[in-house]
């Protein structure tokens, strides 16, 4: 559950990205996040895994309000959500296997068991028979679904999603919308941001429009 009240954003600077917006996601739901350029969609998914934090307001995710977090407890937070970019971020000098199984070598996994949930994560994606491969060798859609098990190796309760589909074509774009929907119907939240208005309709879950900030 996510559960933004009164939720505003100024950055260094003077910009307001946000200005005072409240809504809920129930556990299980899918939300699309949308907005012309510079909305703020970016900055509310941003706010959530607390990569920043709100200039006023409060933010809930999973029952703990992130304001009485400490920096000890943020990767804890972290490792509840999993978080995809429109660029992947993928690491060129590892192999597939290597970059899925990222969060689990950092939250101290054992051997094994990393080894059968990175499999599992790309079983799941449609990417097992690319585990060795560089991800460079890879098709966009390709690292973006390594991207997709990255962020699903921990088995988050929350997806978050910035502009997942802004580098792929429509069939692609498709593709990854359907493979966030399977892990929808498993009860995973997500929130995606989105530019693809046909598609957004076409998919039919809730939306968020921001304009200039707000909640319109
Ligand atoms: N780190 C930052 N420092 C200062 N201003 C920022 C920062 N990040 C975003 N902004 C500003 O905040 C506003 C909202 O930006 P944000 O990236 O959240 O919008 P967006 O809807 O995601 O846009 P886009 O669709 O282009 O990615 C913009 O005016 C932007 O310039």
């Amino acid at each position: 559950m996510i559960r933004f009240h009164g939720v505003a954003k100024r950055y260094p600077g003077g910009n307001d990205a946000l200005r005072g917006i409240s809504f809920e996601v129930t556990q299980g739901e899918m939300v699309f996040v949308t907005g012309p350029s510079g909305a703020g969609k970016s900055t509310l998914l941003r706010l959530i895994p607390l990569l920043e934090r709100p200039t006023r307001g409060s933010i809930i995710v999973n029952d703990v309000n992130l304001a009485t977090l400490t920096r000890r407890r943020i990767p804890y937070l972290r490792r509840s959500i999993g978080m995809i970019f429109q660029d992947h971020r993928l690491l060129p000098d590892r192999s597939v296997f290597d970059n899925v199984a990222l969060p689990l070598v950092i939250a101290g996994f054992e051997h094994k068991e990393a080894q059968r949930r990175v499999r599992a994560a790309l079983d799941k994606v449609g990417l097992l028979d690319r585990e060795r491969s560089d991800p460079a060798t890879l098709s966009g859609g390709e690292q973006q679904r390594v991207g997709i098990a990255r962020a699903v190796v921990s088995r988050p309760s929350i997806l978050i999603a910035d502009e997942p589909t802004g580098n792929l074509d429509p069939a692609l774009s498709e593709e990854i919308m359907r493979l966030f929907e399977q892990f929808n119907r498993i009860g995973v939240t997500l929130m995606i941001a989105s530019h693809d208005h046909a598609l957004v309709e076409r998919l039919g879950h809730r939306r968020l429009h921001l304009a200039d900030g707000a909640l319109a």
